[in-house]
């Protein structure tokens, strides 16, 4: 079996404050070099806490991190200093849903992405010029000479897009990290998108991690699925065995919410009743007050992890049962 990429085990991680949030919960998850891997889950389930604990944003004053992550074999929770700006720098990259928080106002995008690149790679300003207009070409933005003097405001929110995974691929990173990246662009320029990122990812040999609300976005972007609850994963398959055959109550759920689940468009609707408050670490399944099945084992103890098939994962204690019984 190949190294994973990124290895995630026992993850938790909790805010204290002026109320205390579980907002990860013994979250287990590994992605292959290379793999799309895509982040469904309703608000509020830790899918941005965990990509910025991958990439260690979260400020570690009131926060509690435990457990342990390794992407391309760096211990990444110990980091510090010149190791973790080198990580951040150039295995791990992220791209978000408003690219001005990538984006440095006042810089055009041709020295934003010849100053990380220098930075990062060392390169001398010519090569990394070179670079920064070898980026915008692949990204296809217009008249690439041109706009490497832009700045960007002067861009349109679709090229800004273009303008942000350039930045965030020119120093070659092992994985992206997306948290939405498409979400607030209109429907044509969201697909052309979407291709783009793709054909990078092949070409680059990228893992990307893609957090979404839309089903229809993961099965175009992603390889696999993980569907996140109440801060853990309670499904993990390939995109065909989650969206036809789903186990967990919560994954069919959502799916049958969403006519059938592979329609573009169609985003994670409410299932009835609201997810839990994350204010003490589940005891149970957190999903049991939910779901239609449960029985009084599911309100005792924390779920066993089912494995279906190979790299098929189910954290519910009926889900064998459900199958059969269908
Ligand atoms: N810095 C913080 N301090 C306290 N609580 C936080 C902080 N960041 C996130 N949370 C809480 O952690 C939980 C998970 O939030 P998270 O943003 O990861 O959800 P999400 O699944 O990404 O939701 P959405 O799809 O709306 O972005 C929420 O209850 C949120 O209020």
């Amino acid at each position: 079996m190949t190294k994973p990429l990124v290895d995630i085990r026992d993850l938790n991680v909790t805010f204290s404050g002026e109320r205390t949030v579980h907002a990860v919960n013994g979250l287990d998850l590994s992605l292959a070099p290379g793999e799309v891997l895509a982040i469904l889950g309703e608000s509020g389930s830790g899918k941005s806490v965990m990509l910025k604990t991958l990439l260690r944003l979260l400020p570690p004053r009131r926060t509690a991190i435990s457990g342990m992550i390794s992407v391309d074999g760096v211990d990444v929770l110990s980091l510090s200093g010149r190791r973790l700006a080198d990580y951040r720098g150039r295995t791990v990259s992220m791209v978000f849903q408003e690219p001005m928080l990538a984006l440095d106002p006042v810089y055009s995008i041709g020295d934003q992405i010849a100053e990380a690149v220098m930075r990062h790679e060392g390169l001398g300003r010519r090569a990394a010029m070179e670079r920064a207009l070898d980026m915008l070409t692949r990204v296809r933005i217009p008249s690439p000479e041109r706009r490497l003097k832009v700045f960007p405001h002067e861009m349109s929110g679709g090229m800004r897009q273009r303008a942000m995974i350039a930045l965030a691929l020119a120093c070659r990173p092992k994985l992206l990290l997306a948290d939405e990246p498409t979400t607030a662009l209109d429907a044509t320029v969201q697909i052309q998108i979407l291709l783009l990122l793709r054909e990078l990812q092949r070409e680059f040999g990228m893992g990307v991690i893609f957090v979404t609300h839309d089903i229809g976005v993961a099965v175009e972007i992603a390889d696999r699925i993980a569907v996140m609850y109440a801060g853990n994963v309670v499904e993990t398959g390939t995109v065909a065995e989650v969206i036809r055959d789903a186990r967990h109550p919560y994954t069919k759920g959502l799916l049958a919410a969403n006519l059938h689940g592979a329609v573009k468009g169609a985003r994670l609707e409410a299932i009835r009743g609201a997810p839990p408050a994350l204010e003490r670490p589940p005891e149970a399944c957190s999903f049991a007050p939910r779901c239609d099945f449960a029985d009084e084992r599911c309100r005792a103890a924390l779920p066993p992890v089912i494995v279906p098939g190979p790299g098929r994962r189910v954290a519910c204690l009926l889900a064998d049962r459900l199958e059969a019984a269908e």
